[in-house]
């Protein structure tokens, strides 16, 4: 069993396919549950050359777990480079999650390094697999926090021979319009709350008027006349039938000619031309009764028109939101057109909103959320709008969360994706993050506010050093050249602000650093903004003064947990200022 189905010159098979039924007792017998296998071997290779091999007599109760050492070399080997597929080692509870049927909407709760990335594209590669003609119809999607994360994971599924799914971020998904500006957080904020989509589908609801007038159209030969109660009836009938309102447009015109089409019948005994009927679905009278009730609209005239009124966001908003907030949202100097106006990551997200309204989107079959924890109720709604007939596989940590509008509950995030019923299952064991850094960083768990599970690493080698420094510039360069005698990936992770700076002083030292969207890079060396680091991992890290990491943002406490569990080996954190107050107690000072 492999990573791909290979088969001998006659045709037989020699190797199976991870994700063939077969292949499931590989993962799942256990002593306890041997589904029929006696003995389970375990290859390991490098570089097309057989270097062990390792037996489980299940039939003699002998099981090694995670005591493999198969499995503890492919954990403990040196990253470098993009994230590889773990295929030979993938865990019972993992394949449990990976296997789950394609209509099973699932969330995954788990601690830093506990394989969440992994399961979620093992996933995706699985329901290919076996649901090939219908997901390649339908499509799948993977949606990450940002390109450097994206760019890290995009090897894994080609390595598995899967090169139809697409990457994305949320922002690029919902790019309808170019983001030209930013506002205040607090602004962004309101703007992701889930009120908004209420607002925004009375702002809708709102354009459709009252018929006031008959239409009267003349063909030439007769005058044709609709009163005022049947226009009446076409537009309740058609407004209680709940659809896009783009398309409820259509269906009212297409009511209406087709009450034209009746009277010409019963007048002429026969039914009209294609092309009669044609013109009079764009005929002056009928478009002018269209514009009067149930105007065109797009997503973003919508959003341009209530954020430039007063009166038309309280018609929408009253009830909904307080007068505070209303003004909030009011833009000081509209711009005149909705083509001119400098639209925010946030305005993206309510025109994405407005489009769901408008019109329907097309949707995947199955859509992997990695750290999703940071997803607002908006950007879940703009997510569900494109798994609305497919299924979801959440991935994330709640402790993570470091948006302002991060996830405290999964259940909410999971009714916002309009999944409300997905089970939501831990992942406690790590695979990353040695003990004794999982210890350092879980003292930040009680200052996060959050309730998950706690997890056990599997890594009880690795190294932790804490370190006063009188310069953090040269304690970083020469903590970057220690680093650099063991093997593998080195990260120096700091506050934003701070980066150009480390990078520079590295450079004059003679170090070649990468950026983390080059994972191709030949630099072993990766200077990281703490903002980017969600999701990556590096054999060294090197953390530069995690009280600036702290106070760059109000959620900073979570950054800093993200920050420190990123390391895979060694963890060097290096400070000027003292410690932030919640990891005093673990320092080695
Ligand atoms: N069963 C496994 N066998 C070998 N390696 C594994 C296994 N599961 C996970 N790993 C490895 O552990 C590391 C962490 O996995 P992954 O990035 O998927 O964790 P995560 O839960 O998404 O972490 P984070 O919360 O930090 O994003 C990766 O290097 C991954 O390849």
């Amino acid at each position: 069993m492999g990573r791909r189905h290979v088969t001998d010159e006659r045709g037989e098979p020699l190797v199976l396919d991870w994700r063939a039924p077969v292949s499931r007792s590989f993962y799942r017998a256990s002593v306890r549950d041997p589904q029929g296998v006696a003995v389970r071997r375990r290859f390991g290779f490098s570089n097309g050359v057989l270097t062990s091999f390792e037996d489980e007599r299940l039939d003699r109760g002998e099981e090694l777990g995670t005591t493999s050492r198969i499995l503890t070399a492919e954990i403990e080997r040196p990253r470098v480079g993009p994230m590889r597929d773990i295929v030979a080692t993938i865990q019972p509870e993992q394949d449990e999650l990976v296997r789950a049927d394609l209509a099973d909407s699932i969330c995954v709760q788990g601690a830093p390094g506990t394989g969440k990335t992994a399961v979620g594209l093992h996933r995706a590669a699985y329901l290919l697999y076996l649901h090939r003609e219908r997901l390649r119809r339908a499509g799948v999607l993977i949606v990450g926090p940002n390109r450097a994360f994206l760019s890290y994971i995009a090897a894994v599924l080609p390595a598995l021979g899967e090169v139809e799914v697409e990457q994305a971020t949320v922002e690029e998904l919902i790019s309808r319009v170019a983001v030209r500006a930013v506002e205040a957080p607090a602004v962004a904020t309101l703007k992701h709350d889930v009120r908004m989509a209420s607002v925004l589908r009375r702002a809708v609801q709102g354009q459709i008027g009252t018929p006031t007038d008959s239409i009267t159209v003349s063909d030439g030969s007769f005058r044709w006349r609709i009163g005022v109660e049947p226009l009446h009836r076409i537009v309740e009938e058609t407004r209680r039938e709940g659809l896009p309102y783009g398309t409820g447009r259509e269906r009212v015109q297409a009511r209406v000619v087709s009450l034209l089409q009746r009277q010409a019948e019963a007048r002429r005994a026969e039914s009209p031309s294609d092309a009669w009927l044609r013109r009079m679905s764009r005929c002056r009278p009928v478009l002018d009764f269209l514009d009067a009730v149930w105007p065109a609209l797009t997503p973003e005239g919508l959003v341009h028109g209530l954020f430039s009124d007063p009166t038309r966001l309280a018609a929408a908003a009253d009830g909904l939101l307080s007068d505070a907030e209303q003004a909030q949202l009011i833009w000081a100097k509209p711009a005149r057109t909705p083509k001119a106006t400098r639209w925010t990551a946030a305005d993206a997200v309510l025109i994405d909103e407005a489009t769901g309204l408008l019109e329907r989107l097309s949707g995947f079959g199955h859509v992997v959320v990695d750290e999703a924890q940071d997803l607002s109720p908006m950007q879940c709604r703009a997510i569900a709008r494109r798994s609305e007939h497919g299924s979801v596989t959440l991935l994330g940590d709640l402790a993570q969360g470091t948006a302002p509008w991060a996830a405290t509950d999964w259940r909410e995030s999971l009714a916002h994706l309009g999944k409300p019923d997905a089970v939501v299952v831990p992942l406690t064991v790590g695979f990353r993050v040695p003990a004794a850094v999982v210890a350092f960083a879980n003292l930040l768990l009680p200052a996060l506010a959050v309730d998950v599970p706690p997890a056990e690493s599997l890594r009880h080698d690795g190294g932790l050093d804490v370190r006063t420094v009188a310069d953090l510039t040269s304690a970083t360069v020469a903590e970057v050249r220690a680093a650099l005698a063991h093997d593998g990936s080195v990260g120096v992770i700091a506050a934003d602000d701070a980066v150009d700076g480390l990078r520079a002083a590295l450079a004059e030292a003679g170090v070649e650093t990468a950026t983390a969207d080059d994972v191709a890079a030949a630099e072993r060396v990766t200077v990281v903004p703490a903002t980017l680091v969600k999701g990556l991992e590096y054999d060294h890290v090197v953390v530069v003064e995690p009280a600036a990491i702290v106070a760059a943002e109000p959620r900073g406490l979570h950054r800093l947990y993200v920050v420190l569990t990123r390391a895979v080996s060694r963890l060097a954190v290096l400070h000027v200022a003292a410690l932030p107050a919640p990891l005093v107690d673990g320092s080695a000072d």
